[in-house]
């Protein structure tokens, strides 16, 4: 059974579709990086599946339970966007807020050690106005723990953070996985923090996934590979799609392929020749795994396709 599952999701907001037939599986246990470009859907995902607006099509899964349209599943604890709370209560008072509507028994006691857990016991009884960024992220952090869920939903949660403050966040997420089994749910524009938690990836693009790999697939997709420029790219890309029907190929921006798996570069040579495609450079890149999800995200530069 997976922590979260969906098939088919589509989402549009008027005539803009912005999922349309997302599968997305996330085992339980894992902290699951969520990446695309700006703009390709990763907060409506995350809404969706928190149970915060309705899809168009398709269907959640979250923990074997098929979610209803806008009714957030008991065991999800959700951050999404600007973490909610209010400036002019307390760090203790929004926690004991929510604990209240959850109808959690022994709250205080529940709010205090929550905000002992986020680093934020020394704080808690000021104001949130008064609160930096990374402090509101733990507080969002800590609401979103509110009734210990087994399924976390953090969009953007290292945004904007400085080293340290991003540093200790990424701690705190890796803990709430080990320490209590709990699932994470993660986006975030930083691949490089992303990269030091996640176990799992899923690659947003064009409204579905991408890729859906483990971290050990990305280590072995990364350990060698072929950029090839050409002035043909796409002619190239089908050229090699079909004459090496395992390697992973993806376009990059510039003109560029990249060829995951152990190719030879020679052959690589000579398969373009025989079509008549000129090659301007061919060379082997090791470990260059910002290219390789940027790849799968399909480039860097500007949003998502519209
Ligand atoms: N409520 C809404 N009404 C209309 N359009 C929306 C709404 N919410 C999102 N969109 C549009 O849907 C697209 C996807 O937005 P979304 O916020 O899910 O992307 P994202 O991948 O999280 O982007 P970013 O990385 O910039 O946060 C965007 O073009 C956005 O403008």
């Amino acid at each position: 059974m997976f922590a979260i599952e969906t098939a088919g999701l589509g989402k549009s907001f008027r005539h803009k579709r912005v999922l349309d037939g997302l599968n997305v599986h996330v085992g339980q246990g894992e902290i699951y990086g969520f990446i695309g470009k700006n703009g390709a859907g990763k907060s409506t995902t995350m809404k969706l599946i928190a149970g915060l607006m309705p899809a168009d099509a398709g269907e959640i899964r979250v923990l074997g339970d098929l979610l209803v349209p806008c009714e957030p599943h008991p065991r999800v604890g959700a951050l999404i966007e600007q973490p909610g709370m209010y400036a002019n209560l307390s760090a203790l008072d929004n926690l004991m807020a929510k604990a209240l509507v959850l109808g959690l028994v022994d709250a205080r006691r529940t709010c205090e050690e929550l905000l002992e857990v986020v680093g934020l016991a020394d704080a808690g009884n000021e104001k949130t106005k008064r609160f930096s960024l990374g402090m509101r992220q733990r507080l969002g952090i800590a609401l979103a723990l509110l009734g210990s869920p087994d399924v976390l939903l953090l969009d953007e949660p290292l945004n904007g953070l400085d080293p340290e403050i991003a540093r200790d966040i990424r701690s705190l997420i890796v803990r709430m996985n080990r320490e209590r089994g709990v699932t994470v749910f993660i986006s975030s524009h930083a691949l490089d923090q992303l990269e030091r938690i996640c176990t799992v990836y899923g690659v947003l693009r064009d409204g579905g996934l991408a890729a859906e790999l483990t971290a050990d697939e990305v280590d072995q997709a990364c350990a060698r590979c072929l950029i090839v420029r050409t002035g043909e790219a796409p002619r190239a890309l089908a050229a090699l799609t079909e004459r090496f029907p395992r390697a992973h190929l993806v376009a990059l921006p510039d003109d560029e392929l990249r060829i995951d798996g152990d190719i030879d570069a020679e052959e690589v040579g000579r398969a373009l020749a025989e079509e008549g495609i000129a090659i301007r450079e061919l060379r082997r890149s090791e470990g260059d795994r910002e290219a390789f999800f940027v790849g799968l995200m399909g480039g860097h530069d500007g949003p998502a396709s519209e």
